[in-house]
């Protein structure tokens, strides 16, 4: 089917001789869960039972309306701690304010040290990222592909209106105060703010369908952040809180804008321009403006990822300390803290120093890499594997023996 269009498309609308979808959403005990693995289905999430099946009063009255999966419906209530309470920020992290040029956009109120707790926000809606055609056989067959794009836009803004509707006044107001960067392609007004505002997350997936198995995840404030190519933030899915978590990737100053990436951060100026037209934006960010100077280095740092695509952290293959230096300066200097590649270089300058003696420096670098895993998935930093640099101390210990700096016990 290819792209969907955006910015200014001339036939909009359905075409000629078809009808809007007629599409009525049956409801369903809430606690139902014999669905067919691939049948979409409306329902409130997260919902929790107790072991008689009997629906539990929700720690926090805030819901998401999805139109998901039997199987992901399975997936999310088979969820170990489904329903935990939200996390809280230690105090208010941000707010949300006129970015120039830009729309709204979410600041620092304060300092905001890497790896803490921004915001945790439990997404308006989630819908499939592509809704295939529900018109069974009642297509014209001569639509042409532009036509049969536009069927598609008008039968996703019917089905996504049928949890549009079910939502609480209050949720269902903030989604329409989102910005709609596609007013006039076609997208209805839901679909527009979906296409807008939307986040992918590899844990809200049908698992064996490609990229028809992906989900789109409406946040509330999460969506007022624009974008950056040397974003300041990462965002990930915690299933059992049901929410987007939003963490610093490194040292934000108070009032600096709080950003995240709408493209791959690891290709040139121009390509991700052409991302980024999609949102009807023109990027502006210090790369953008220089690419003489930021090409080569994100192409260093391409190449670096590239290599090692794929691969984890164990099975990376060591290089020289020169060279590692020489690429870890290229991701800080593009901001890119919390790509992947990051954190393989990171991981093998650990090991490198390690392999030196050098204790303190590998120390350094074991507080980076477990400030890129905590801002990937929350998971606490244990001070033992900054100490012991998960398990590289001993390399650097031996180092030591066998430079007779350090006596055997
Ligand atoms: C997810 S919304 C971000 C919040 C939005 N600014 C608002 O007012 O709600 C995405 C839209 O914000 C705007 N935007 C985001 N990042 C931008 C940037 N770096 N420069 C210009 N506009 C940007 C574009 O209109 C884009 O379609």
């Amino acid at each position: 089917m290819g792209p969907l269009p955006y910015g200014l498309v001339e036939k909009t609308g359905l075409p000629p001789g078809v009808e809007k979808l007629k599409y009525e959403n049956t409801e369903f005990s809430a606690g139902r869960l014999d669905y067919a693995p691939m049948q979409k289905i409306h329902t409130t999430q997260p919902l929790r039972y107790d072991e008689r099946d009997r629906l539990t009063l929700p720690l926090d009255p805030v819901m998401t309306e999805c139109y998901i999966s039997g199987f992901l419906k399975r997936k999310i209530l088979s969820t170990p701690g489904i329903g935990s309470r939200m996390l809280r920020p230690s105090s208010t992290m941000h707010r949300i304010s006129e970015s120039p040029g830009k729309g709204l956009g979410m600041f620092a109120t304060k300092d905001i040290p890497a790896g803490e707790l921004i915001v945790a926000d439990r997404p308006l809606l989630i819908f499939p990222r592509n809704i295939a055609t529900q018109r069974t056989g009642a297509v014209p067959l001569h639509l042409t592909m532009h036509e049969m794009q536009q069927v598609i836009l008008n039968d996703t803004e019917v089905i996504y209106k049928a949890s549009v509707d079910r939502m609480e006044p209050d949720r269902k107001e903030a989604f329409f105060k989102l910005a709609n960067s596609h007013t006039d392609d076609g997208s209805g007004p839901i679909v527009g703010r979906v296409r807008t505002n939307g986040f992918g997350s590899a844990d809200m997936m049908d698992l064996g369908e490609g990229t028809a198995g992906q989900y789109t995840i409406i946040c509330d404030e999460l969506s007022r952040l624009n974008h950056s190519c040397s974003p300041n933030t990462k965002h990930f899915w915690d299933m059992p809180t049901f929410c987007m978590q939003l963490r610093a990737t490194r040292h934000i100053k108070k009032d600096e804008e709080l950003t995240t990436t709408y493209c791959d951060l690891m290709e040139s100026a121009a390509d991700r321009q052409a991302t980024l037209d999609a949102y009807q934006l023109k990027c502006d960010c210090a790369s953008c403006a220089n690419p003489a100077i930021s090409d080569p280095r994100r192409r260093k740092c391409r190449e670096w990822g590239n290599q090692n695509d794929g691969r984890v952290l164990a099975d990376l293959d060591p290089a020289p300390l020169n060279r590692l230096l020489d690429v870890f300066k290229a991701y800080i200097a593009e901001g890119l803290e919390e790509t992947i590649g990051y954190s393989q270089v990171v991981f093998l300058l650990m090991n490198a120093y390690a392999e030196k003696g050098d204790v303190q420096n590998m120390r350094v670098y074991a507080k980076r890499l477990s400030l890129w895993k905590h801002v990937s998935n929350g998971d606490p930093v244990d001070p033992r594997e900054i100490e012991t640099g998960f398990g590289a101390l001993a390399v650097a210990e031996m180092a030591l023996r066998l430079k007779g700096k350090l006596k055997r016990k």
